[in-house]
């Protein structure tokens, strides 16, 4: 029996950035935590403990920093894509990156220089490359976005094995924590920041509105609608993968004190949830392996 390495990578994680421009008086901030990894001829660095292939994750931190500077951040796809060409372009025992990276929205107060965090909600983007010209994904996402229906949902008709408490109901509370991630058919040569805003800002807006318009008989159901949606309307997106914790919100039982309870007064659980998880996709979607690890 042979022992082999298997596959492998490595990389500077979560490093933290946060760009400023200062256009005249009037100043933008871009604030990212950038997760890098790479791969390709690390043989010799776990068999024998030779680094002579290895670029240092702490030089891929820097290369973050400088980049910041550099080139500005615009969108964080595009940030992305030039990081991870960058380390295979520039190092011959690198042949794959991976560049995972988190924005953090902030808006502004009010003046030109002040600024307030934007609640839970985060920009996330997922850059696979093996170099320029080579293959290539792109995925753009988001996290932690809470979204909540007071009515327009019902769950019924499910299995009553004899576990079953739950209580088929025709207007309950929907609430879930959306993530999302959605892949690009290609990574769009040419394209500048503000069409991978504006391709981020329209996939958000269909989530939403499939959300709040689709009256759910199932979270899932739900789901399937926002990944359709988000495919209806963005030709140049293929797949949505999306994951969603049923925030259950449970009638609270008022009659000891008197009291009836017309869906008016809840206790939000916050565990155990439903994890409801599912991807819809384009029946043309390329197969892309690499773009969601
Ligand atoms: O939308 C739902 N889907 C389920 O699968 C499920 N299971 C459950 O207990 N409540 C719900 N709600």
């Amino acid at each position: 029996m042979a022992i082999v390495l298997g596959p492998n990578r490595y990389g500077k994680a979560e490093t933290r950035v946060v760009r400023v421009s200062r256009d005249g008086g009037v100043h933008r901030l871009k604030d990212l935590n950038v997760s890098v990894s790479l791969s390709g001829a690390m043989e010799d660095v776990h068999l024998t403990g030779d680094n002579a292939a290895v670029l240092p994750t702490d030089s891929q931190k820097n290369t973050v920093f400088a980049f910041a500077k550099k080139y500005g951040v615009g969108a964080v796809e595009e940030f992305g894509l030039l990081l991870a060409r960058h380390f295979v372009d520039s190092q011959p025992t690198i042949t794959h990156a991976r560049v995972e990276i988190r924005e953090y929205g902030w808006k502004r107060i009010s003046g030109p220089h002040s600024f307030v965090r934007d609640g839970g909600e985060v920009r996330t983007a997922l850059v696979h490359s093996d170099g320029t010209g080579g293959a290539e994904s792109v995925v753009s996402g988001l996290a932690d976005l809470v979204v909540l229906n007071t009515t327009g949902s019902e769950f019924h008709g499910f299995i009553e094995d004899e576990y079953t408490t739950l209580a088929p109901t025709d207007d309950r509370v929907l609430a879930t924590e959306v993530t999302a991630r959605w892949r690009h058919r290609d990574t769009a040569p040419g394209w500048e920041a503000e069409d991978w805003d504006a391709s981020y800002l329209e996939a958000r807006a269909a989530l939403l509105a499939a959300f709040a318009e689709t009256h759910s008989l199932s979270l899932q159901q739900t789901l399937y609608q926002m990944g359709r949606r988000v495919l209806a309307e963005r030709a140049e997106l293929c797949e949505v993968r999306m994951a969603m914790p049923n925030k259950h919100h449970f009638l609270v039982d008022l009659e000891p004190f008197g009291m009836d309870n017309d869906n008016e007064v809840y206790f939000a659980a916050d565990r155990p949830y439903g994890l409801i998880e599912g991807a819809v996709l384009t029946d043309d979607a390329p197969g892309a392996p690499a773009a969601w690890s």
